[in-house]
């Protein structure tokens, strides 16, 4: 047993982060967990395309980071049986350098494109027409000598992935023929994850320690994975190896990740909101300036779940903390101290 885990270590300290990662991605619809609706569709839309001999229609995926968004565009060309060429939004600076991706596509192959909303106007313009005719118009030469020239692409499919769907223009946003938003993953499915990475690491786990991880994860499986390996230096150093829940609970608060899964940032939020705006509505740029974070962050990565599990509401006047937060934080709202004396 002993020596088991030793060698699960020297290979974990071999590999590098990147590519234990690569190693815990799923790699077909059959490998990954959870967000069956959108996988049902989406293993509907590919077989259909497949059977036509067709381009899969361009695919939209957005969602809160860490859900899946690269991990199923992969799954997306494994399951066409096609090539996969990535870039980003803010990589792709000027229409020449989206013009080389696209001229280098094979037929039906995908092109991924990550933070898509945060396309160059000009490079978004020039996509429109290569997503809906597969064209596009290249410049030649310049000054008096300069003409355009259509160049016809194979087809192909598009997947973009943003965490921010509304800062999609619209018509970026209407050329998706597809478009699946991941949802928060629930605790026993995140169990499921968290049982499958621990195989592949070769790290021995109970249920009852698979499912502490899981449930203070902020329902993401980047935080499980991530949370799973702190957990087995934990269980390694200050164990024998198998991750139980007493070792998982060790780690978990030595990682300043609270009962209810959230982070440091997650209460400082909270509490800032109640212990210096009275619980609010207060604006979020106000939030962000008074923790020291960036709002886009708040918006995109902390409020999405806080809402989700009912810590903080958002109004037309600004973000509010709940009963919930008061509760979680162990502060007496001001609304209620008011009824004990009055
Ligand atoms: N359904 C799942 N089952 C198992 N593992 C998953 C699942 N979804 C995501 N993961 C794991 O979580 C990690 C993060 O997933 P991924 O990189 O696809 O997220 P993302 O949505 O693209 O995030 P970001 O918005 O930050 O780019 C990956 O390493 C992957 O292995
Ligand atoms: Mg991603």
């Amino acid at each position: 047993m002993r020596n088991d885990f030793l060698k699960g270590t020297n290979e974990a300290m071999t590999a590098t982060d990147k590519e234990i990662e690569r190693a815990l991605r799923p790699l077909s619809f059959a490998d990954f967990t959870g967000q069956a609706k959108v996988l049902d569709n989406l293993e509907v839309f590919v077989r259909a395309a497949q059977q036509r001999g067709e381009a899969l229609d361009h695919v939209l995926l957005h969602g809160p980071p860490g859900l899946g968004k690269t991990t199923l565009s992969h799954i997306i060309a494994n399951e066409l049986g096609a090539n996969i060429k990535m870039t980003s939004g803010p990589v792709l600076d000027k229409p020449s350098d989206l013009a080389g991706l696209l001229t280098n596509l094979q037929p039906n192959d995908v092109l991924f494109i990550d933070e898509i909303h945060r396309l160059n106007p000009i490079v978004e313009e020039y996509l429109y027409s290569a997503m809906e005719d597969y064209k596009i118009d290249i410049m030649l030469d310049s000054g008096p000598n300069a003409r355009t020239v259509q160049i016809k692409l194979n087809p192909f499919t598009l997947i973009g992935a943003t965490t921010r769907a509304g800062m999609l223009t619209s018509p970026l946003r209407a050329r998706f023929g597809i478009s699946c938003r991941l949802e928060y993953y629930d605790a026993q499915l995140l169990t499921s994850i968290v049982q499958r990475s621990s195989q592949i690491l070769g790290t021995p786990i109970n249920e009852s320690g698979a499912y502490e991880i899981a449930r203070r994860s902020r329902g993401t499986p980047r935080i499980a994975n991530n949370l799973l390996r702190r957990t087995r230096d934990f269980a390694q150093v200050k164990g024998n190896g198998i991750i139980d829940v007493d070792i998982a609970e060790i780690a978990l608060s030595a990682l300043d990740v609270d009962q209810n899964g959230l982070d440091d940032m997650d209460n400082r939020i909270l509490s800032t909101i109640i212990e210096k705006f009275k619980g609010g509505p207060v604006g979020l740029t106000t939030i962000a300036t008074a923790c020291g974070e960036e709002s886009e962050t708040i918006e995109e990565v902390y409020e999405p779940f806080l809402i989700q599990e009912g810590f903080l509401k958002r109004t037309s006047r600004g973000r509010e903390a709940t009963e919930k937060a008061y509760m979680h934080l162990g502060i007496v709202p001001h609304y209620k101290t008011g009824e004990l004396f009055g």
